[in-house]
């Protein structure tokens, strides 16, 4: 069966968590996030939002990663939260940003993100760059959410970490599609 160039790069498509600079240029971070703009989105409440850190922004975002570190944290692990951001020349956060809606849930609203998200990804992988999708506690923090500027009703639906292939990891086994897959009825 011959491809479309789209579900080609979907299935050649890994997460790349070697990175270093050059982080992509506008242009390739325009097109990405206007792929993000094309998520499916119920009534059209664009409910997400990206923040670009790149540069000193790193070092800033890794102070408030160690910041939100527990009281008994050691040195060490703060150290390794300040550093995390430093793993590539460019983190999006991508931002879930949920308005009230009589027919669209937040949690909703909030798949529409993700979905953004997994474009963005997608089309930066396409074009040629790395990328990694990452979370962990430090999404959940408060003190990460509030130094970033979000509001109450916000959240972090990631951390994509970009920029240009250092070394590619071993791939990822896929799994058989019959193994996620049924016929309903049976
Ligand atoms: C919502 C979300 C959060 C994730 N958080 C992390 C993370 O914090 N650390 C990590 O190593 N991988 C994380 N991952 C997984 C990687 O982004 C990646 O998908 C995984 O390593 C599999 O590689 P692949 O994308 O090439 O299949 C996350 C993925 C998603 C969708």
């Amino acid at each position: 069966m011959t491809m479309n160039t789209v579900t080609r790069a979907i299935l050649d498509r890994s997460s790349e968590p070697r990175l270093r600079a050059p982080a992509p240029p506008k242009a390739v971070l325009d097109l990405a996030l206007a792929c993000a703009a094309r998520a499916p989105d119920h009534a059209l409440l664009r409910p997400w939002r990206y923040l670009v850190v790149e540069g000193d922004g790193l070092q800033h975002l890794g102070d408030l990663f160690a910041a939100s570190a527990s009281a008994d944290a050691t040195e060490a692990q703060r150290d390794k939260l300040r550093k995390s951001p430093l793993r590539a020349p460019m983190v999006l956060v991508a931002v879930a940003s949920p308005v009230s809606h009589p027919k669209v849930p937040a949690h909703e609203q909030a798949y529409s993100c993700a979905a953004a998200t997994a474009y963005l990804e997608l089309a930066l992988q396409a074009e040629g760059f790395g990328a990694m999708w990452r979370t962990g506690a430090v999404a959940e923090s408060t003190v990460v959410r509030e130094g970033l500027g979000l509001s109450a009703n916000e959240s972090i639906v990631g951390f994509i970490y970009t920029g240009t292939v250092d070394t590619r990891k071993p791939a990822v086994p896929r799994p058989e599609v019959a193994e996620f897959t049924s016929n309903w009825p049976g």
